[in-house]
């Protein structure tokens, strides 16, 4: 079996009443695109944060890399080799885009320089290496997207937590994120998304966790997923006869 790259154990958040993360176990393991999907609210986002210590977990337990991580701030985990963005494009409006990028790289390098060279090579990657001295204001939203991906891949990760980069692109630039994404995996990174865009999903992921009410109610190929009742109820919301009538099969 593949090395575990991060286990969650009972993993449970609350916010006031709302059980966002409600005892939740799984394991990531190495390899490939693995895909967290499940309705509006379900606690996708909760559960990157629980992952990568944004959010403390109320209960449950978490290991990264084999290490217990449980209590482990936010700021521990790009040096664990995990690296994620966020729904919300986070970055500092009063930084250029080259200092947006080089923070990425500072747990992991512990030097400016080597911090910065990783911040370039990530920035040309992504095709934003003309605009290194322009301020994240000047980016259209896509590429202020692009701006935080490359910031998430100065630290070099072994594990990439990508949520809902798809979302607002046009066809043509999801493609190219797939294609950015493919190369990603074949250079041993492994990529787990957060993504509403289905058909994306089911196509290059090996894997699939759903979630629904902060519960994980389905963990298998996209096959096995798509073809699960309780999916079809709960995510999809149609029967599957309707969903073949709608493809006019
Ligand atoms: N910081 C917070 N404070 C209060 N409630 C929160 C907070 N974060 C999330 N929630 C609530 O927890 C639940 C899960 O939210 P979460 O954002 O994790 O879901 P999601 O699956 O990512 O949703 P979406 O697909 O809409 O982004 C929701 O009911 C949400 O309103």
């Amino acid at each position: 079996m593949s090395r575990a790259l991060i286990e969650m154990d009972g993993a449970s958040k609350s916010f006031g009443g709302v059980k966002a993360v409600n005892n939740v176990t799984f394991t990531i393991d190495e390899g490939g695109v693995i895909a967290l999907v499940g309705p509006n609210g379900a606690g996708k986002s909760t559960t990157f944060d629980l992952m990568t210590g944004f959010q403390k977990l109320d209960s449950g337990r978490r290991r990264t890399m084999g290490i217990d991580t449980t209590r482990s701030p936010s700021y521990r985990f790009p040096e664990l080799g995990v690296a994620r963005t966020f729904q919300k494009v986070r970055l500092f409006p009063s930084m250029t885009v080259l200092e947006n990028a080089l923070v990425g790289g500072l747990a992991k390098f512990h030097s400016v320089s080597a911090a910065e060279g990783a911040a370039r090579r990530a920035l040309e990657r992504l095709g934003l290496d003309d605009r290194a001295d322009r301020s994240p204001a000047e980016l259209t939203l896509i590429d202020r997207k692009r701006l935080e991906l490359a910031r998430a891949l100065v630290p070099e990760p072994t594990l990439l937590l990508l949520d809902e980069v798809m979302t607002g692109l046009t066809p043509h630039e999801v493609e190219d994120a797939i294609m950015l994404i493919r190369q990603l995996v074949d250079e041993g990174v492994t990529v787990l998304l957060v993504e509403h865009l289905l058909k994306v999903v089911m196509r290059i992921s090996r894997r699939v966790l759903v979630l629904e009410h902060g519960q994980l109610i389905a963990d298998g190929t996209p096959d096995e997923v798509q073809a699960d009742p309780q999916v079809i109820e709960a995510y999809i919301g149609v029967p599957r006869h309707e969903e073949v009538d709608d493809a006019g099969r």
